[in-house]
């Protein structure tokens, strides 16, 4: 299958900052936009310039870095509100407005009719001006598809540059996304650009099917941070396409992503998730004995990343009951010190009974190692492990 690229709007700036811990300086939004720049993302969508007097001045001072990535505003879809996002010179507005019954009744008030009326008012204004335009209309996936094609038809005709599919409570499944972009390329000449949120769990997964689907544009953030739970993070979504298409992912900087998750997750006092692809703790590590001796052998046997390609490495984790002798014989040649089979067999049942009571951390087990080897043959301690050698590997620190 030849997989077309797909760019990253990355909404750290916008839908991040809607996160309910998220409160950017000035400098910590500079930062943020300048670690993005660096990483490689194609777009940068800022908060609305209407928003308040500091985020127009922090639109301005972002558009002002001369970065690579292009500089959009998210913005209502409102005459007001995209004359300040002119003013503050961004290269495009992601224009939005909801279209499902509960957002036209209890938002705005709007029918489809009045919808396709303000956007034509605000696109065909926005034309005289050297702006990317795109237009969302929000709630897309509650928003019956006959009102949805036809907003899309409309802004399509009067030659917006995207229409967004926005999957704002995260109701979707990926095969009702992917029918829906399908739907929707088929009907629009336009990139279509895909918000997908996380509340049912499947962000990243309704990612990939719109792009399978033909979506140009997904929207991502730094460690998924958005309004309630998120939405699509960066790196989840990188290390998703990264795993079918690599060269859709050479263009980014891959070791820049851990960078960047732990800049914004001590900028909002949170770890970065365990279950994060490429970033957590624990991405690359490995424990089970069955696991281990596999990705000794061969590290794609459980792994589909290579942690190289980010700038990481794995872990082979030993200290435990779950260990077995070929992770000890290897752990036993990182520290210069050949065992035979029988040898780490007999260490790593030691490990296994000692750890019964708890779990060992590196140097207790290297402990173990260079303190039972040359033991090993003349006392092994397969039958039974003396209360002694256990109190002795728990002191050590
Ligand atoms: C799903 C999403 O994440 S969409 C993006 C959400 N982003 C934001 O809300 C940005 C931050 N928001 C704000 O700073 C403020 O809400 C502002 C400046 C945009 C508006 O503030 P206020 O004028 O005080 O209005 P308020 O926030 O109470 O209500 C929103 C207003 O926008 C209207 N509105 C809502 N969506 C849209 C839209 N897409 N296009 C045009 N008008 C809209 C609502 O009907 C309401 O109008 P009203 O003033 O006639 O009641
Ligand atoms: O503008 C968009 O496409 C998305 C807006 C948004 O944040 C949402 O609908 O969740
Ligand atoms: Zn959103």
């Amino acid at each position: 299958m030849r997989y077309v690229p797909c760019a990253v709007i990355d909404s750290t700036l916008r839908e991040g900052e809607q996160f309910a811990r998220a409160s950017f300086s000035p400098a910590q939004k500079i930062q943020i936009a300048r670690a993005l720049d660096a990483f490689g993302v194609e777009y940068i969508e800022v908060t609305s310039p209407c928003a308040s007097p500091q985020s127009f001045e922090d639109c301005r001072a972002i558009v002002g870095l001369g970065l690579r990535a292009k500089i959009l505003t998210h913005t209502r879809c409102h005459m007001d509100d995209v004359q300040r996002a002119l003013a503050a010179g961004v290269d495009g507005i992601n224009l939005v407005l909801g279209t499902s019954s509960f957002l036209r009744e209890f938002s705005h008030g709007k029918s489809i009719d009045a919808v396709i009326q303000a956007a034509t008012e605000v696109i065909t204004f926005l034309q005289q001006f050297p702006v990317e335009v795109r237009f969302s209309c929000e709630d897309s996936m509650r928003t019956s598809i006959d009102d949805l094609l036809r907003v899309y038809r409309a802004v399509d005709a009067l030659g917006v540059d995207r229409v967004g599919i926005a999957d704002t409570v995260g109701a979707g499944t990926p095969r009702q996304i992917y029918d829906l972009v399908s739907r929707v390329r088929a009907e629009v000449q336009c990139g279509i650009e895909f918000h997908g949120h996380n509340d049912t769990g499947c962000a990243v997964a309704n990612a990939f099917a719109a792009w399978e689907a033909g979506a140009t544009h997904i929207d991502t953030t730094v460690l998924g941070i958005g309004e309630r739970n998120g939405i699509a993070p960066l790196s989840d979504w990188v290390a998703r396409l990264h795993a079918t298409a690599p060269r859709l992912t050479a263009h980014y900087h891959l070791p820049g992503l851990v960078g960047l998750d732990r800049l914004v997750a001590e900028m909002i006092g949170l770890e970065i998730p365990f279950t994060g692809c490429v970033t957590s703790f624990c991405a690359f590590t490995h424990k089970a004995g069955i696991h281990t001796k596999a990705v000794i052998n061969h590290p794609q046997t459980y792994e589909i990343l290579a942690p190289e390609a980010f700038g990481l490495t794995r872990e082979i984790l030993t200290g435990h009951r779950l260990t077995g002798w070929n992770a000890v014989a290897a752990r036993g040649e990182a520290l210069g010190v050949h065992l035979c089979p029988d040898e780490a067999r007999s260490v790593a049942r030691f490990i296994k009974a000692i750890s019964d009571r708890g779990p060992l951390n590196q140097d207790q087990v290297d402990q173990c190692i260079l303190t039972m080897v040359p033991r090993a043959d003349a006392h092994p301690v397969s039958a039974v492990v003396a209360e002694s050698e256990v109190a002795y590997v728990h002191s050590v620190s």
